[in-house]
């Protein structure tokens, strides 16, 4: 039997010029023709049988939380139906249902009561989920002393606090730390292995991988893909990829920054040859051509390379390596990092690079490049994951 059947679901939002229209709306006394019609979602179909794990990927504002929280029904569809056959354990937004006043106890017994349960049944397991959460300390505390981190913690363990059969999870987890993280997977693991089934909202492929037999893919409110995980995922990546090559042609990268100091370029050079296209393994060359424009305290130089997901791959920079690059006023210099072993896996990357002052380019950022030079690497060797390992092989007789 199938758990969640969405039967061509549409959802539009209507989007006033200013909250007195949309309250002269609320009464009655407001035409539509005053309000915007946003269309999140169009003639979405699918249905998920009992036990399986799903995610839905899609980048920013394709429409995945409105569909989950459609599912939920915290949203009206504007067309079409969700058929639910089971209990909903929902982590949709950060908070949800959480009071800032309120402390954390309280909070689970509001919470536990949106997610369907009885004020006997939360006596019960109010220990589980103080204890999973691990914030006794803080537990009557009010919620708005809690970091957001802390209060993913108590929204996981109100949510999975009870094996529902259908688990909703929206990206909240990426808010916890790492240990937190793994202690909510091998939740989700456990909860799976049980025959719950998983909705899962992620822009973290491993976790897809990982989590979910099969995957969704939306853009722009439209189902592209309905497939395995690694072939949507790969449909994804295409798409990004797509749109950032786009975007690079139109404003070759977003910069911001003070202006103190300007970067000027950013040039890739392999084995002393500039180059777009490395072989992994291959020592590269990374130089930043920059000039300072007005007196500054210090200067640090930063890169950062991101794999075509946005995931963070490798960064570091001057402040790091504990090196003081020339900062002159009025001086126009170039430095080079060099990295002699690319171990990169195949595929393209985006470098970012930043000018500013101390550890972190959030003090003083004088000029930050994202998408500065992007680099394709190829490699003769098939390894799974990001970056290859020295790996030996040893036998023990
Ligand atoms: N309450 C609302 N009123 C008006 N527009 C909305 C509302 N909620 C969402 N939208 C719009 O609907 C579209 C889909 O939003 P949604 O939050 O579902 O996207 P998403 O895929 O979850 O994005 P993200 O990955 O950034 O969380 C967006 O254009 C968003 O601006």
């Amino acid at each position: 039997m199938d758990l969640i059947t969405v039967d061509n679901l549409s959802k539009c939002f209507r989007i006033y010029p200013s909250r007195r229209h949309k309250l002269a709306s609320l009464f009655g006394m407001e035409s539509s023709k005053h309000c915007i019609h946003k269309w999140a979602l169009k003639q979405i179909s699918f249905s998920i049988a009992a036990g399986e794990s799903v995610a839905i990927v899609g980048r920013n504002g394709s429409g995945k939380s409105t569909l989950l929280k459609l599912i939920c029904q915290t949203l009206r569809p504007t067309e079409g139906q969700i058929t639910v056959n089971g209990r909903i354990g929902a982590l949709l937004e950060l908070g949800i249902g959480f009071h800032e006043e309120l402390s954390g106890r309280e909070n689970v017994y509001i919470s536990g009561q949106l997610l369907g349960m009885s004020k006997q049944e939360i006596d019960q397991h109010i220990e589980n989920i103080i204890n999973f959460s691990e914030l006794r300390e803080y537990i009557d505390v009010q919620l708005k002393k809690y970091s957001s981190g802390m209060q993913m913690r108590l929204a996981f363990s109100v949510a999975t606090a009870l094996r529902p059969e259908i688990l909703i999870v929206d990206e909240a987890l990426s808010v916890g730390d790492a240990y937190f993280q793994h202690k909510c997977f091998d939740r989700i693991k456990e909860f799976q292995a049980l025959g719950t089934s998983l909705l899962f909202v992620s822009h973290d492929p491993l976790a897809v991988k990982t989590l979910c037999d099969r995957a969704i893919l939306i853009d722009k409110g439209i189902m592209l893909a309905d497939d395995n995980p690694a072939a949507v995922l790969d449909y994804y990546n295409a798409l990004i990829a797509n749109a950032e090559n786009n975007k690079i042609s139109i404003d070759e990268g977003v910069r911001s920054g003070s202006g103190e100091a300007k970067l000027t370029a950013v040039d890739i050079f392999n084995e002393n040859e500039p180059a777009q296209v490395v072989l992994s393994g291959s020592k590269i060359k990374l130089r930043v051509s920059y000039q300072i424009m007005e007196k500054i305290p210090d200067l640090t130089i930063g890169f950062l390379i991101k794999d075509r997901v946005g995931n963070e791959v490798f960064g570091s920079n001057t402040y790091l390596l504990q090196k003081t690059p020339p900062f002159v006023q009025g001086g126009q210099y170039q430095v080079v990092f060099e990295l002699p072993d690319f171990r990169l896996a195949a595929g393209s990357y985006n470098i970012s690079v930043a000018l500013h002052s101390s550890y972190h380019h959030l003090s003083n950022n004088y000029d930050w490049w994202d998408h500065a030079a992007t680099i394709t690497v190829i490699s003769e060797q098939v390894f799974a994951g990001v970056v290859r390992l020295d790996t030996q092989y040893c036998e023990l007789i």
